[in-house]
C-alpha cells in the first residue's frame, strides 16, 4: 500500500549573516506498509519519526526538500496528491485534543470529517453515532466541547475521527506518553483493530514495549534512517540484526537496563560512513568509509555490513 524508498530530507536554514546551513534530517529511509498490518516506527528523540509522518501528510515546512520515491497504492505521492489524500485516504490520529476545534462540539467535528470524506450529511450523522457507540462514548458526548472530555474520552474521539475517514493508511504519532497504562492499552487496541479491518497502520512511538504489543513489524530509526526492520517476534527471540536495535532492547528496564553511551550525530555534520559508526561496538574501518546499504537477512532488513 505504501512504499518509501531512499527518502532523504534536507532543511536549509539561514543563520545570522545569511550563512546557509543544511540539516540532513532524513537519510536514505526505506519502509513499506501493507494493508492490514501495524508497522511501529521506534527511535529516540530527533530520529525523524514525526518528519516521516509529516512527509506522508504533505505538511513538511517549506524549507524542507526531499528526494527518494514515495508510492501510495502504486502511484507517486506528490505534494498535490498528499494534500488531496490528507484526512481522507491517509489520516492522522492526532496526539492530543489540541488538534480538535475548541469551539465546536465533538460530534459535529467527527461528522464533518466524515462529510469531507464524501459521506452525505445524513449518513455522516449515522456513522458518527455508530462510531461513538462503538468506542463506548455516550450519545450526549457528541454535544460536548473538547475541554469537557476526560483524557480517555478525548483519545476515543480522536480515534473516531480517523475511523470515520475510512482511510487506507492511518498514522498515529506518539499516542502513549504520559497516559495511564489502561488508556495506553486501549489506544493500542484501537489501532490494532483498525489493522484487523484491513487498513495499514503506522504507530510512531518511543515505547518499544508498547509497540511490541500490537505491531507486526518494527522499523527502527536512527539519525533519520531505517537501521533495521524486524518482525515483532525477532525482539523476544533474540534475532535482532543491528547493534543499535540490540542496544535499544538491552536498555529496557526489563532487560539489562544498560543505556547506550553517546548521542545521535548532528544533522548538520553527518559522518561519511555508517551513521551509527561512532557508537558502534562492531565498528571497523570499512564502516567509517561507506554508508551501508539496507540488506535483507532472515525476512528482515538491516543497514550494517557486520550483521
Ligand atoms: N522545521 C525544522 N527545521 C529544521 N530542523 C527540523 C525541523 N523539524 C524537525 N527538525 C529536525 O529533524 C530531526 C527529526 O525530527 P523529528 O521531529 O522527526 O524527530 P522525532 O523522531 O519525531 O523525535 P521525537 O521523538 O522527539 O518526537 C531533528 O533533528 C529535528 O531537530
Ligand atoms: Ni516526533
Amino acid at each position: 500500500m505504501l512504499s518509501i524508498s531512499n527518502l532523504s530530507i534536507t532543511f536549509t536554514q539561514y543563520n545570522q549573516g545569511l550563512r546557509r546551513k543544511h540539516l540532513h534530517v532524513i537519510t536514505d529511509l526505506s519502509l513499506d506498509v501493507q494493508a492490514g498490518e501495524v508497522v511501529a516506527v521506534v527511535g529516540s528523540s530527533g530520529s525523524g519519526k514525526s518528519l516521516l509522518a509529516h512527509t506522508l501528510l504533505g505538511i513538511l515546512p517549506t524549507n524542507a526538500e526531499y528526494t527518494g520515491t514515495l508510492l501510495f497504492q502504486g502511484q507517486p505521492l506528490t505534494q498535490k496528491r498528499c494534500e488531496r489524500l490528507r484526512g481522507r485516504a491517509i489520516a492522522l490520529v492526532p496526539q492530543s485534543v489540541a488538534y480538535l476545534d475548541p469551539l465546536m462540539k465533538v460530534g459535529h467535528q467527527v461528522q464533518r470529517v466524515a462529510q469531507l470524506n464524501g459521506v452525505s450529511p445524513a449518513a455522516a450523522r449515522t456513522l458518527t453515532h455508530q462510531t461513538f457507540q462503538r468506542y463506548d462514548l455516550a450519545t450526549n458526548t457528541q454535544r460536548r466541547y473538547p475541554f469537557q472530555l476526560s483524557g480517555g474520552m478525548a483519545r476515543r474521539v480522536l480515534v473516531s475521527t480517523a475511523v470515520v475517514t475510512q482511510a487506507d493508511l492511518v498514522i498515529a504519532d506518539e499516542p502513549t506518553p504520559g497516559l495511564h497504562p489502561d488508556v495506553v492499552r486501549e489506544a493500542l487496541t484501537h489501532l490494532r483493530e483498525l489493522a484487523e479491518a484491513g487498513r495499514g497502520v503506522i504507530l510512531i512511538t518511543h515505547d518499544i514495549e508498547a509497540a511490541l504489543q500490537i505491531a507486526d513489524r518494527i522499523a527502527v530509526f536512527y539519525a533519520g534512517t531505517t537501521v533495521e526492520i524486524a518482525a515483532a517476534q525477532d525482539f523476544s527471540t533474540g534475532r535482532l540484526r543491528h547493534p543499535y536495535t540490540q542496544a535499544l532492547w538491552r536498555s529496557l528496564p526489563k532487560n539489562d537496563f544498560i543505556p547506550l553511551p553517546g548521542n545521535q550525530p548532528n544533522p548538520e555534520q553527518l559522518p561519511e560512513g555508517c551513521l551509527f559508526s561512532d557508537r558502534c561496538p562492531w565498528v571497523t574501518p570499512e564502516c567509517t568509509a561507506n554508508r551501508p546499504a539496507l540488506r535483507q537477512i532472515n525476512n528482515g532488513w538491516v543497514r550494517c555490513i557486520h550483521a
